[in-house]
């Protein structure tokens, strides 16, 4: 669990993050919306601690990272898995190498015993017969799962995904954010997704957090969100024909005229 109190962070005379508390659970989807400028990125930065807020704390299962010892820091880091928006693969290396690079930076494992291990993660994220592959030879959707497949190869506690559908189009990115949340409940992970993606919101949005000029404006699951009275949400989510569909059917539903062939249980997991 990572809980967030009163954070603000500011440059120079600009404050970015006013005064944000939020809790992300374990073994769930925690995800940052927001329009562009919002301050998502810092927020998360922050969290990972490339950032030093000014004031607040962030607690990685009761203990604060902001105030904390770099040793102590550098313990969290390593319970950290990231997935970079572009993945961020070595591009001189195989598929194989990619993934066993934190292996071979944090672990003193054997050759074998890093093998096992690359192979494991791999199967688990589906990418069979592509050990020995360049990523020039992978298609997005691939290299993304190489990525997921890095950023769970040592076993992290906590998972941040900065846009992990940027550049996929919408069946892969659906594969991607199933996979995210099919690792994220079964090693019980605490994942934080920063999107603009609100298929991924209605998909995997366990918790949603929504970052209004620097402040969270909002908070709630996927269930709550197509209900919430909020003018500023529903102004950004509705800008989404899918959302503005999913909130049409449920009136439809609730007012009993809604076509038997539809259901919004399809539409919001
Ligand atoms: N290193 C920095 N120095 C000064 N200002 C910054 C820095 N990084 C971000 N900002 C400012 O902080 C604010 C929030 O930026 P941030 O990148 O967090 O937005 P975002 O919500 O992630 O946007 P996007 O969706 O476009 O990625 C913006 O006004 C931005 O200009």
């Amino acid at each position: 669990m990572i809980e967030i109190k009163n954070l603000r962070k500011s440059f120079a005379d600009k404050t970015v993050i006013q005064d944000v508390t939020a809790t992300m659970k374990a073994g769930q989807c925690n995800l940052i919306i927001g329009s562009s400028g919002s301050g998502k990125t810092v927020l998360m930065k922050c969290l990972v601690g490339l950032f030093q807020p000014d004031s607040g704390q962030i607690l990685y299962d009761g203990k604060d990272f902001v105030t904390m010892t770099d040793e102590d820091r550098k313990d969290i880091r390593k319970e950290i898995g990231m997935l970079f928006q572009g993945s961020a693969l070595f591009d001189s290396q195989t598929v194989e190498q990619n993934v066993k690079f934190p292996l071979d930076m944090f672990t003193k494992d054997s050759h074998a015993e890093k093998l096992k291990r690359v192979n494991e993660v791999l199967e688990r994220v589906k990418l069979v017969d592509a050990n020995k592959k360049f990523p020039s030879e992978l298609s997005g959707g691939m290299k993304k799962r190489v990525a997921l497949a890095r950023a769970i190869v040592l076993n992290p506690k906590y998972l941040f995904c900065d846009e992990p559908n940027s550049g996929l189009d919408p069946q892969t990115s659906l594969i991607i954010d199933k996979l995210i949340q099919e690792v994220t409940t079964e090693y019980n992970i605490t994942t934080v997704i920063n999107t603009h993606d609100m298929n991924s919101v209605m998909e995997i949005g366990n918790y949603i957090l929504y970052m209004y000029q620097g402040n969270k404006e909002w908070e709630g699951s996927n269930k709550e969100i197509i209900f919430s009275k909020n003018k500023r949400l529903n102004e950004f989510i509705f800008a989404s024909d899918f959302l503005r569909d999913a909130k049409e059917m449920r009136m439809l539903e609730e007012s009993g005229k809604i076509p038997e062939d539809r259901n919004m249980d399809d539409m919001i997991k």
